[in-house]
């Protein structure tokens, strides 16, 4: 048996489905191909990737919402193919956005439908839901009717219904999606008190770079159904763009002739910044030996410049835009 939380091994699935309106014909979307990963019990494992890239057929594949086209996925040990039943008593999900809540319901009626579905004994049921909402930060709403929440207030309430079975393995797709930042903020420190508290291992994706180089052990970039990158936010980072972001500004009369022989030499690009500057921008590990070596070597007019640290979405826009 498997000492992982989640195990795949050369994981495909496709959709078939069709195209065309008037003559129809068969379409194969491949929307997994050959994935293989192994995420170790208490992990919080980041999904990243473009739109369309795979994200959430595997999250259904995990959660045998979807059964794999080949190869093989268990999660806790349980094949999900042969084992369904096993891994839905023991993982729950979020699906950012989702209408899953009983909106003319309480928050705490709610939470004990749930646990009724979830076949939690009755004199469980009721503490177990205080102490969720507890948790969520909603005890003091609990007797108010779902529908006048406010997104962040039903996300939380999602977060709390996907804990009411204590699963093992969480999935959550997109939680933070459309929250303002606070919201966004308190969510992301739930999620890290259920792993701290409750030992769940889970796997996550959100579009929110910074969400996910914070709350994340391990982030797999998952592009066209392939996993191209693993590893840690700051291996990926330092690995695809150096530990720094470097951007000289050129004066206005910065000579063209000189900053594209510059440009040549150094490898830089140049390109145009928001308030309509000409920028170089060039990701380095040794930021001032850059500055003073592009500076020393040519004179090419630089009005400024400004050394950052580099980011995951940095790393991460150069992976998708390469591809
Ligand atoms: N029900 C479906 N029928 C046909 N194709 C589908 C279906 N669901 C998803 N796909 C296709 O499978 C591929 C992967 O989609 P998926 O939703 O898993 O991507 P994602 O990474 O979660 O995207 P997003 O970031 O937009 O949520 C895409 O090409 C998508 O169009």
């Amino acid at each position: 048996m498997s000492s992982f939380a989640i195990e795949t091994v050369q994981l495909d699935r496709e959709y078939r489905t069709s195209t065309g309106t008037i003559r129809r014909r068969r379409l194969v979307v491949p929307a997994l191909s050959g994935i293989s990963l192994a995420v170790p019990p208490r992990e919080i494992f980041g999904l990243v990737g473009p739109n369309g890239a795979g994200k959430t057929t595997l999250i259904k594949v995990l959660t045998t919402l979807l059964l794999p086209t080949s190869g093989r996925a268990s999660v806790l040990g349980h094949d999900v193919a042969s084992e369904a039943r096993s891994i839905r008593r023991k993982v729950n999900f979020v699906f950012g956005g989702e209408r899953g809540l009983y909106w003319r319901l309480s928050a705490e009626d709610n939470l004990r439908y749930f646990a009724d579905l979830y076949r939690v004994p009755a004199r469980e049921g009721r503490p177990r839901a205080q102490e969720l909402l507890e948790l969520v930060g909603l005890s003091d709403r609990r007797h108010e009717r779902v529908e006048g929440f406010s997104k962040g207030m039903k996300q939380r309430l999602h977060l709390a219904k996907s804990l009411i079975n204590r699963p093992q393995v969480l999935f959550l797709d997109e939680p933070s999606i459309g929250l303002d930042p606070v919201a966004a903020r308190q969510l992301r420190s739930l999620i890290e008190r259920v792993r701290r508290e409750h030992g769940t291992t889970i796997l996550l994706t959100s579009h929110y770079m910074w969400e996910m180089e914070t709350l994340s052990d391990r982030i797999a970039v998952i592009i066209d159904g392939t996993i191209r990158h693993l590893d840690s936010p700051q291996a990926l980072r330092t690995a695809a763009v150096g530990s720094h972001v470097v951007e000289l500004v050129l004066a206005d009369a910065a000579d063209e002739g000189v900053v594209s022989g510059a440009a040549r030499e150094f490898g830089l690009a140049v390109a145009a910044s928001a308030d309509g500057r000409r920028v170089i921008r060039v990701h380095t590990s040794r930021p001032a030996h850059l500055v003073a070596a592009v500076v020393s070597q040519c004179d090419l007019g630089i009005a400024g410049h400004s050394i950052r640290d580099s980011q995951l979405e940095d790393a991460y826009v150069l992976m998708v835009e390469g591809k």
